[in-house]
């Protein structure tokens, strides 16, 4: 589904990713690593602009929520593009009890206790990347891309909303940094650091040894198989 040879990125003069070869197919799931400043957003960025908008979700820090507006309204803009634009605005005007059944159904699902009319700006953390996971399901695309979704909360919660996130999207490539999560919930696990692919591996495969030498790679760069 998508192949990445010897790719290059950068900020202006400055390379950030060097040399990545990676291939992503379809139906598997793919659990990125490794130290901050590595280049792993950088990364998911290009495999979001090289996928189809209409088949991928994307759920990442930078491009969370709306502040200004409510729970519902955050959701319900993952449907967007399902709707014509009357039934959008009518919808985002006066909310239909059908789309209000269907938020609320995903929010219990999400362990989001919530009123739908509350406004993102009062919730925690953890509840904003809950809503932010909610309109990514809600979009309801084969394909997940997601930038440490569960970052704020805490490791069983983060391994339930996994398992609805598996049973809803076929394909994902998610960056984080909890690597036991990693090897637990996915299929595949890539560790990047200073901009390159130092390995991937089966889940099974990445062990202690591998990941410690990933997270130490601050001065030496080699990359390696496990
Ligand atoms: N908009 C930008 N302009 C210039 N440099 C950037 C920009 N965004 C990121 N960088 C730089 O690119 C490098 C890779 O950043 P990136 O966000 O991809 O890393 P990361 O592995 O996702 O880090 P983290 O785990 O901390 O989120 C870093 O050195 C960062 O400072």
């Amino acid at each position: 589904m998508l192949e990445l040879v010897d790719l290059k990125l950068s900020y202006g003069d400055t390379p950030v990713v060097t040399g990545v070869n990676l291939k992503l197919r379809q139906g598997e799931k793919l659990a990125i690593l490794g130290p901050s400043g590595g280049g792993k957003t950088t990364l998911l960025h290009h495999i979001y602009q090289s996928l189809p908008k209409s088949s991928t979700a994307l759920c990442v820090q930078s491009k969370a929520l709306v502040d200004n507006l409510s729970v519902f309204h955050n959701i319900y803009m993952g449907a967007l593009d399902r709707h014509l634009w009357l039934y959008n605005l009518l919808n985002l005007v006066w909310p239909f009890p059908k789309q209000g059944s269907a938020i609320s159904l995903l929010c219990q699902e999400l362990e989001l206790d919530l009123p739908l009319h509350k406004p993102v700006t009062q919730l925690s953390g953890g509840q904003r990347q809950r809503v932010a996971i909610g309109r990514a399901l809600y979009q309801k695309a084969p394909v997940l891309l997601a930038d440490e979704p569960f970052s704020a909360l805490d490791g069983e919660m983060s391994r339930r909303l996994l398992a609805t996130l598996k049973a809803s999207f076929s394909t994902q490539v998610v960056v984080m940094h909890d690597a036991n999560l990693a090897r637990e919930a996915f299929d595949r696990v890539v560790g990047i650091a200073q901009g390159r692919v130092l390995f991937d591996l089966p889940a099974a495969e990445v062990n202690e040894s591998v990941l410690a030498r990933l997270y130490k790679q601050e001065n030496k760069l080699e990359c390696f198989d496990g």
